[in-house]
């Protein structure tokens, strides 16, 4: 569990002070994949920087199961390190080593033998999908491969905790898929609890459990991504579901008596609820807008739908009762949407 909280830090520049990071509380609970996003200076790096302990913060705590980083020095603070593997921005790889010497590199700083090292290599190449690639220089390996690598090296120390600062930027869809897959294999294989820096919310579409989305050195929406996208008006929502055409479409018209935007999460909801209600109602349902996707492997559907017929409001509540997340126009006395 890594517990970050009330995290500040500035940097001085020539034309005034900049809070990077301005009381920034959140929490990762172990073994899950936490996705930092926001828009371009909100402080993301800075904060992953402040958690690898690369930069001190100014003041704050970073507990990571139960203990202060930011009050460790000496010793410690080289333990503390060590527990915590980084994925570096941009390239990274030192060009006159291999693959395999590459991964190898923290292995050789924490003076491991030679034969325990090349055990460990071979089971990282291993969970990267690169075991052929172990002699090949990076200058020969695909950008999503140099990143798998670059996991890779992040992990020989067997951290607790693996850092990601934009794992997938500047790299096309397909070649994500693969980084995002090793992230996911960390996690689900070694138990490490993976924190990733992005821009890009298919990232937290595709492997994130939680997500923490910062603006301005704060904190503005932080939780469980599958909670947040039922709650309305989640930025994370709005952004990962698809549109339903919002706002005043919600209000009842046409030949809907009523109409309304329905979240549903999982195999079960998504495949049935909404025809399951249709039929034990005998209402009428139209999909008027909205989709299906996909959070991790868990379907969401967002529709918004139009329901005619008496027990319209009863067919809601039921839908309701089993854990769809609908919301309805406000509806003033006469029946009219207000
Ligand atoms: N070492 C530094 N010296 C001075 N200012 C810095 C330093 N690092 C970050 N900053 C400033 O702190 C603010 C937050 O930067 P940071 O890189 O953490 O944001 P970010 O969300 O990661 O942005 P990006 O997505 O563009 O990388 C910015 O205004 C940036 O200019």
């Amino acid at each position: 569990m890594i517990t970050v909280e009330n995290l500040t830090k500035s940097f001085q520049h020539n034309n005034g002070t900049v809070r990077a990071l301005d009381g920034v509380s959140m929490e990762v609970s172990a073994g899950a994949v936490c996705g930092v996003v926001g828009p371009s200076g909100a402080g993301k790096s800075t904060l992953a920087r402040c958690i690898a302990l690369l930069e001190k913060p100014d003041g704050g705590a970073i507990r990571v199961d139960g203990t202060d980083l930011v009050s460790l020095g000496g010793k410690a603070l080289r333990a503390a390190r060590r527990q915590i593997g980084v994925v570096p921005q941009g390239d990274s790889l030192l060009r006159q080593r291999t693959a395999a010497g590459n991964i190898a590199l923290p292995l050789e700083a924490a003076g491991v033998s030679g034969p325990q090292r090349r055990t460990r290599v071979g089971e990282l190449l291993d969970l990267v999908g690169l075991t052929d690639k172990a002699s090949v220089y990076p200058d020969q390996l695909s950008g999503g491969q140099r990143q798998r690598i670059a996991v890779a090296r992040a992990l020989a120390a067997k951290p607790s905790v693996l850092l990601a600062d934009e794992p997938t930027s500047a790299l096309d869809p397909s070649t994500t898929d693969s980084v995002l897959t090793v992230l996911d294999r960390a996690r689900a294989e070694l138990g490490v609890t993976v924190l990733v820096v992005t821009h890009d919310m298919a990232v937290v579409r595709k492997i994130a459990d939680d997500v923490a989305v910062l603006e301005d050195g704060r904190v503005v929406e932080h939780g469980k991504v599958i909670d947040l996208v039922a709650e309305p008006g989640s930025r994370v929502g709005d952004t990962l579901l698809p549109g339903t055409d919002q706002g005043d479409s919600l209000r009842p018209g046409g030949r809907h008596d009523v109409v309304a935007e329905v979240v549903l999460v999982g195999f079960a909801a998504v495949g049935a609820l909404l025809p399951e209600a249709a039929g034990r109602f005998g209402v009428e349902l139209a999909i008027l807008g909205g989709g299906l996707t996909r959070l991790g492997d868990t379907p969401v559907a967002k529709f918004k739908v139009g329901l005619t017929g008496e027990r319209a409001e009863a067919a809601l509540k039921w839908m309701v009762e089993r854990d769809a997340h609908v919301r309805r126009a406000p509806v003033c006395v006469d029946g009219a949407a207000a």
